[in-house]
């Protein structure tokens, strides 16, 4: 997990480097990382001339690390320019940066060198930045590496001005900061990494925890084993699916269909007669489960306490219900078992409030989390749930007693208890219909895996894991929504079409 902490603490903790260690010391470290990312996008080896790294420089240190970077550059071999955006500018870097044999030109006079740049570091703003500043256009195709955050982002609120310079990767410096995460953040920041400089935030509780794809796939790889190989279909996870209506008669075959190109044991579903022929068709993998066969294996959960083997491992309800005719009574039965459950779409209204025995998971997106809140007597709107989400969200995993992930550009995954963790950076196409349906059918298989979910016997999985593996889901439906979209226009068929792939990217 990547710790995530707000701009006020990483000041703190940056005036306790700097006595420590000299505000020189760290900014050179900071322009090292700098370049040596700047080189990591040139792909050039060695760098030569041919290849001109120009630098958009402020007033501030952002600037003063810039400065430093570009002139590590030109030791590497490479041509830079470093064109002055304000009036001030960091004096014993540009100091540094003219002996190192750098050019310094005003903006105005850098058009021609912004067109030709093969990279262009943006080191105006960092943390210190105010809304409202004059920013640089730069030229159409631009391929932009922001030195701490991107200028005209505000990394304390992740709100960006319209004119922000959008990069194409950004390096940040001591920690992941709050703004590049939340709001504006992820459409602006590009790849996102951290140089942490060695900083030391023991004393500081973080905000909350980035799931990266990294992450995701350590946190996939926990509880596997070789002897996994040896497991049947039965052992290896049963999902039962709850879902479906004449009303929505796609959304239960897109979920069906993403569980099935998962890789699940066996898929079980529970729709309406009308529809039927539809889902089999979709995914003839999958085996019908009637109203009876699931009270069965309820029941046969509930005996497994003394011995004998339960016949779904792991629910997922809700996907294209008709909230009119939705199957009430079943899904009340389902709700009083212990295998966890992912919970979406018309299935968010008939989730009960309250204790409960179930692990689950609600994935709401803003206006069904404002519903949500409605049931459970909190009035709030959904612009008071963008300025706050992770707030509301708590609210909701408090008062369903279930972890909840808010959906949208970022996704905000929170447990009753407080700890949070965030994924984003998944490709804009993803706000189609039914990618929603396909992220149900990723989590609900990951729920039924029990080498995913470290659970055996009569263990039932911790919020904590299920904390984990919502955001795994999360990571691998935006890794699939990125890779989908590189070669074309997105759609959940499509996004189900390359799942297989992008499994097997995260270990499957
Ligand atoms: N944290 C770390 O661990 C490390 C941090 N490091 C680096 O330090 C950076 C932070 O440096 P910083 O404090 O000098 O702030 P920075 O963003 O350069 O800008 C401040 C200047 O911009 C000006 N200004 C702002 N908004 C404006 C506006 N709208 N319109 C006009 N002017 C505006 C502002 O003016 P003022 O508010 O003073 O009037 C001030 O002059 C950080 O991002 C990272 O790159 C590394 O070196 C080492 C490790
Ligand atoms: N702008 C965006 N960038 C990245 N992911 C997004 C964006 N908007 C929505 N998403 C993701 O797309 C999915 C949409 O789900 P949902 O709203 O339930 O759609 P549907 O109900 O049509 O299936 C969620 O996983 C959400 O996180």
């Amino acid at each position: 997990m990547i710790p995530v902490y707000s701009v006020a603490q990483v000041r703190v903790v940056e005036s306790q480097e700097i006595a420590r260690r000299g505000d020189a010391t760290l900014m050179k470290l900071a322009a090292t990382a700098l370049a040596s990312e700047a080189v990591a996008m040139l792909d050039e080896h060695p760098l030569t001339t041919q290849s001109l790294v120009v630098g958009l420089i402020g007033p501030g240190n952002n600037g003063g690390d810039g400065l430093y970077a570009l002139a590590q550059l030109a030791e590497l071999g490479c041509s830079i320019l470093a064109l002055q955006c304000t009036d001030k500018i960091h004096a014993e870097a540009l100091a540094d940066y003219t002996k190192a044999g750098g050019t310094l030109l005003p903006l105005s006079q850098g058009q021609d060198a912004l067109a030709n740049a093969s990279l262009v570091i943006d080191a105006i703003y960092g943390i210190g930045y105010r809304p409202g500043a004059d920013l640089p256009n730069l030229p159409r195709g631009a391929r932009v590496l922001a030195c701490d955050v991107p200028s005209g982002l505000d990394a304390a609120t992740g709100l960006a001005d319209d004119d922000v310079l959008l990069a194409e990767r950004t390096l940040t410096f001591g920690a992941m900061k709050t703004g590049l995460l939340i709001g504006d953040g992820p459409l602006v920041t590009g790849e996102l990494s951290v140089a942490s400089l060695d900083f030391d935030f023991s004393e500081q509780n973080a905000q909350t925890q980035l799931v990266d794809e990294n992450v995701a796939r350590e946190l996939l790889d926990q509880h596997r084993s070789w002897r996994d190989a040896g497991r049947h279909k039965y052992q290896r996870g049963v999902l039962g699916l709850i879902a479906g209506s004449e009303l929505y008669p796609g959304a239960a075959q897109l979920t069906a269909r993403a569980a099935v190109n998962c890789g699940v044991g066996l898929l079980r579903t529970h729709v309406p007669e009308e529809i039927a022929g539809l889902v089999a068709a979709a995914a003839p993998e999958t085996v019908p489960l009637d109203d009876e066969q699931i009270r069965e294996a309820l029941s046969s959960a509930r005996r497994y306490l003394h011995g004998r083997g339960a016949k779904i491992s792991a629910w997922a309800i809700g996907p294209g219900l008709d909230s009119r005719t939705p199957p009430t009574g079943i899904i009340a039965d389902v709700f009083t078992s212990r295998q966890p459950a992912v919970i979406d779409a018309s299935g968010l209204e008939l989730v009960p409030t309250g204790p409960s025995e179930q692990p689950r998971v609600l994935t709401p997106h803003a206006k069904e989390l404002r519903m949500l809140l409605r049931r459970a007597g909190v009035s709030v709107t959904t612009e008071e749930i963008a300025t706050d989400p992770v707030r509301w969200t708590r609210w909701a995993a408090l008062a369903y007693n279930a972890v909840v992930l808010l959906k949208g550009p970022t996704s905000y995954i929170v447990a009753p208890n407080g700890s949070s963790l965030v994924v984003c950076h998944g490709a804009a196409q993803l706000a189609t219909a039914g990618s929603g349906d396909v992220l149900t059918g990723i989590l609900g298989y990951l729920l039924s895996d029990s080498s995913i979910t470290g659970v055996s016997g009569l263990q039932t999985v911790s919020n904590s894991r299920m904390m984990e593996l919502t955001a795994c889901a999360a990571s691998i439906h935006g890794y699939l929504g990125r890779i989908t979209a590189k070669d074309g226009t997105v759609s959940a068929s499509r996004l189900i079409d390359r799942l297989p792939a992008a499994m097997k990217e995260f270990g499957f």
